[in-house]
């Protein structure tokens, strides 16, 4: 023992311990780094062209900022909700610079819908800029292409994406939007009968987005995939499995696990992981089942021109008909088809990936179509419950153009617009889409138009080989400057709409597709499931709005101006935006004239 003790203290006499080295050194390595972040900082400043704005930590939206609250000090993802009333204003620009000095690169924000066109459209304007100067970030595509390629993903530059959207576009038609419209309408004939509405004169719905998700998947499911699921469908099967249904409810819900979390965190001993790993067996191996239908039903249809009776519409069959007609160099490999609509398998349906395969574009289609229009439908039911106003004026048009007598028709659409507008309105309140992000490919330039009165005056100075005109400032963006969040700034933005902070639905009456509204983006990139999302927008509201009340269900003693603050002020930010579980209560309509 003591020779023991000896050694090692000889050991630690004559050789000094690391920390020995370390601790002198450490001022200078704070020094150094220190130094090291300044001229970060100098440099982020000097790329953004000194444009006004923000030097923060960490660069918003990357990790770790974005998976940290709102703060002082972190901008994460919900700076440009709390702070929309004065983010702008206060800095005096409606772009501004956000510039890290720990980790990130200068991000832009802007509120200018111009410079979002700009943005989105890839070219800075008016330069006779051929080329495609912004495109999707490589991080961000990198994230969801964990999976495969997917039509979201892909950066516009690629030929590939041209291929994709260019099928894809073909099956987002008016035979698909009023198959749309079919389901919808029987969707919510079925939820109707399965809550027992009809034997109500009331019905309490604590947890808004429990039927406004759920009609959304099913609508996905059925027009986007063909799957023919029910509203009463239970989770479980008589033999205790999950349902094909409920394994693509979790799927869709897990979209973060699923998407951004590497692969391994899945099979972590989690709460709820277990149910996620089940669902993944569960929905892989109908979807096999299902591709090997669908190959022989296209395929036995020769050439791919099944249009007889029972021809079906869905976005996926209509995709693959599609392709089968698509010569040159346009046409999609087995594989890419494939990979975009269900992506669980690697060839034609011949061969299947199991768990790990190509399965992203599941979650893209899901994503894309599932969260945002059911996210947008919650928003719209609450924000109606404190307007009845706004309900009165649509139950007006709804009777107007249906009347009581039958149900809608896809021919009323047009008529509808009260309807759109209430569900536009939501969507620009709350930009369920608010995450949307370029990456400045190559040194180019952005025209920031004056601000408003200010035409004709450069209201801030722009460095050595900036030029200026009458009407805007040309700002130099180098390489991969991030432009983030275009949705949100440029939606409360008053240059375009009146009192943005208020729900004004009418300031969309007859507008058909708004111009200043960029809840779907613009460009190239633009929503290509708008009308998807609108149709079944207008049909859902139609029927409800015209037999219930919509109100809150407020807590006792609660007033609805606190309902409100408790279902508006904190919104959810996850890839989506979402308002809170806000509680409604419908109330049966007197039926005007009957
Ligand atoms: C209220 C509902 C919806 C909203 C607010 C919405 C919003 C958006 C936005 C803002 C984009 C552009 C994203 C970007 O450029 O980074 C987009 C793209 C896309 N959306 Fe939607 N969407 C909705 C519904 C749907 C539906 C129902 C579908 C499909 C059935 C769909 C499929 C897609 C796809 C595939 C893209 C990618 C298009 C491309 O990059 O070429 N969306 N959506």
């Amino acid at each position: 023992m003591q020779e023991l003790y000896d050694r090692s203290s000889s050991t630690f006499s004559s050789r000094p311990h690391f920390l020995g080295y370390a601790i002198p050194l450490l001022p200078s390595l704070l020094a150094i780094f220190i130094v090291s972040r300044v001229i970060k900082l100098l440099s982020g400043i000097r790329a953004v062209n000194q444009l006004p704005g923000l030097w923060v930590p960490l660069q918003p939206l990357s990790n770790p900022s974005g998976l940290l609250k709102t703060s002082w000090w972190n901008i994460g993802v919900g700076s440009n909700w709390y702070w929309r009333g004065r983010l702008y204003k206060d800095l005096g620009s409606e772009t501004i610079a956000v510039v890290p000095f720990l980790i990130g690169v200068p991000t832009l924000f802007t509120s200018n819908l111009d410079v979002a066109r700009q943005i989105l459209s890839g070219q800075a304007q008016g330069h006779g800029l051929k080329e495609r100067h912004f495109d999707k970030s490589e991080a961000m595509g990198r994230m969801i292409m964990k999976w495969g390629m997917n039509l979201v993903a892909a950066r516009t530059s690629d030929d590939v994406w041209r291929k994709h959207r260019r099928i894809v576009g073909s099956a987002f038609n008016n035979q698909l939007y009023e198959l749309v419209w079919t389901e919808t309408l029987n969707t919510y004939r079925q939820m109707e009968a399965a809550e027992s509405w009809d034997t109500k004169d009331t019905v309490d719905v604590p947890i808004v987005p429990h039927i406004t998700s759920k009609m959304a998947l099913l609508i996905i499911a059925r027009c986007g995939f063909g799957f023919s699921f029910d509203w009463t469908a239970p989770p479980m099967g008589p033999d205790g499995t999950m349902s094909v249904q409920e394994s693509l409810r979790i799927l869709a819900d897990s979209s973060i696990v699923s998407l951004m979390a590497p692969d391994w965190v899945r099979y972590l001993p989690l709460p709820g992981f277990d149910k996620i790993r089940t669902a993944f067996g569960q929905f892989s191996a109908f979807m096999r089942r299902e591709i090997e239908a669908r190959t022989r039903e296209v395929r036995s249809a020769g050439d791919g021109d099944a249009e007889g009776a029972d021809a079906r519409t869905d976005a996926f069959t209509i995709l693959v008909r599609a392709n089968e007609r698509e010569t040159g160099k346009f046409r999609l490999d087995a594989q890419e088809v494939v990979s975009f609509s269900f992506g669980c398998f690697d060839a034609w349906g011949n061969r299947f990936l199991s768990g790990r395969g190509q399965i992203g574009n599941v979650f893209v289609m899901l994503f894309a179509g599932y969260e945002t229009t059911g996210h947008t439908l919650s928003a719209t039911l609450a924000l109606l419950a404190i307007h009845q106003d706004v309900q009165d004026e649509i139950l007006e048009q709804i009777v107007s153009v249906v009347g009581y007598d039958r149900d809608p028709t896809y021919a009323d659409y047009e008529k509808l617009d009260k309807v759109l507008s209430a569900f536009y309105e939501a969507l620009r309140l709350f930009p369920t889409a608010y995450l949307i992000m370029r990456e400045a490919t190559e040194d180019t330039v952005l025209d920031l138009p004056n601000a408003v009165g200010q035409e004709g005056s450069t209201p801030f100075a722009v460095t050595k080989g900036t030029s200026t005109s009458s009407a805007s400032v040309r700002i130099p963006m180098p390489t991969r400057t991030a432009l983030d969040s275009l949705t949100l700034p440029t939606e409360y933005n008053p240059r375009y709409h009146e009192d943005p902070q208020s729900f004004k639905s009418s300031r969309w009456h007859g507008t058909g597709e708004p111009e200043p509204f960029v809840g779907f983006s613009t460009g190239p990139r633009a929503c290509i499931g708008r009308k998807f999302a609108t149709t079944e927008a207008v049909v859902f509201l139609t029927m409800l709005l015209r037999d219930w009340r919509i109100e809150p269900m407020c807590r006792d003693g609660e007033s609805n101006d606190a309902w409100a603050e408790r279902a508006f002020a904190h919104p959810v930010f996850n890839f989506t935006l979402s308002v809170r579980d806000t509680p409604v209560r419908f109330v049966r309509r007197e039926r005007r004239g009957v």
